[in-house]
């Protein structure tokens, strides 16, 4: 088996790679990657040496070099992690990603058409995509497999149209399509650009630790290992044509989050004076900022039997752990 993973020099990329390879001890990986600013090749250091593996930069968007890749390699099955997925980005610039989200998703599906053929059942193409798709919740609900889409940020709006046309392959050309979309993934190897890691970043600059508007925003935060064990499951057993939901049963305001790091912090590495949590700041809101998400993940749990495992305070602690040992080596 020969599987195309695409940005998989990114977060969850570069987390799934290794626990894949590992997993699927008969399978070789081909990591298509175009190493924007957000992708990391030293996140992959662990598999660099392994001959299952292999790296090709490049753009989803670049028919020839897909169609390349899939002769070349004989590709059996893509694992399509390849987006731009700052929301904050989306906004300032949304650009990159309508072409990458979604001129991306529908190059890499046309190379699946016309290299596996139509009708085919054996070959999976599965799309990795998120629960913003769904929008905003208020304080009450979850998210499900039912929820009528309502994206509303460039970001999410670009997402929900390469889920369509991910649905629209398997609907007219019966290709084996699968699509997850998860909640918000935290763990080792993530941008800096993300909250969690901002938070940690700014708490040991000793600068401002930036919360937008109120800080009661809520997200449904998911170990990114905890995620990779669910997108290994769907990919082997989820059903052709479905999506499933993957969410970490782990709801939080920001304003808690900044709160727990700091006092994680606060312990690991006492300042001298005060807390962390002096640092934190409101500042100005989010254009659009969705409010809540959270997911009702029963239907991944009862088909397949997965659930998130890992608990916030574990994971956070190595998240912290991973971040300390990478500005210990880089100027924070
Ligand atoms: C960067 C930053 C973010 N925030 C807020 C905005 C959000 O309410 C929350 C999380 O922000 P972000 O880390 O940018 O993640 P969010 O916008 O929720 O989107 C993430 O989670 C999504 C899944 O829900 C993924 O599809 C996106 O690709 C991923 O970026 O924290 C702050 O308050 N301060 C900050 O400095």
């Amino acid at each position: 088996m020969t599987t195309l993973v695409t940005g998989g020099a990114g977060f969850i990329g570069s987390n799934f790679i290794p626990y894949f390879l590992d997993k699927n001890p008969n399978t070789t990986v081909i990591n298509l990657d175009k190493l924007t600013y957000a992708g990391d090749l030293n996140n992959l250091d662990e598999v660099s040496q392994t001959n299952r593996y292999r790296f090709v930069q490049g753009d989803i968007c670049n028919q020839t070099l897909i169609d390349s890749i899939f002769t070349t390699h004989k590709i059996d099955s893509v694992i399509h992690f390849a987006a731009e997925s700052h929301v904050d980005k989306s906004i300032s610039n949304p650009d990159s990603f309508i072409k990458t989200n979604i001129e991306g998703t529908y190059t890499l599906l046309e190379a699946a058409r016309k290299h596996w053929g139509e009708n085919n059942q054996s070959n999976r193409f599965h799309h990795i995509s998120t629960d913003e798709v769904y929008g905003s919740l208020g304080d009450s609900g979850f998210f499900n497999e039912k929820t009528p889409y309502a994206p509303n940020s460039p970001y999410s709006a670009s997402k929900a149209a390469s889920d369509f046309l991910v649905r629209s392959y398997y609907h007219t050309f019966k290709l084996n399509t699968i699509t997850t979309n998860c909640s918000n993934n935290y763990g080792p190897k993530q941008h800096d650009e993300k909250l969690i890691p901002t938070i940690i970043r700014t708490a040991l600059q000793g600068s401002t630790i930036p919360i937008y508007g109120k800080g009661t925003n809520v997200r449904d935060w998911l170990y990114v290992l905890d995620h990779c064990k669910g997108i290994d499951t769907v990919f082997k057993k989820g059903r052709p044509g479905e999506t499933y939901l993957i969410g970490g049963n782990n709801e939080s305001t920001n304003l808690s989050i900044a709160e727990k790091i700091c006092s994680i912090l606060d312990e690991l590495l006492p300042k001298a004076k005060g807390s962390y949590k002096d640092q934190i700041a409101f500042v100005e809101d989010r254009k659009g900022h969705d409010h809540r998400y959270a997911i009702d993940a029963s239907k991944i749990g009862q088909e397949l039997h997965w659930r998130a495992v890992e608990s916030f305070d574990t994971g956070l602690q190595k998240t912290i752990k991973w971040y300390l040992s990478k500005y210990k080596k880089n100027t924070v």
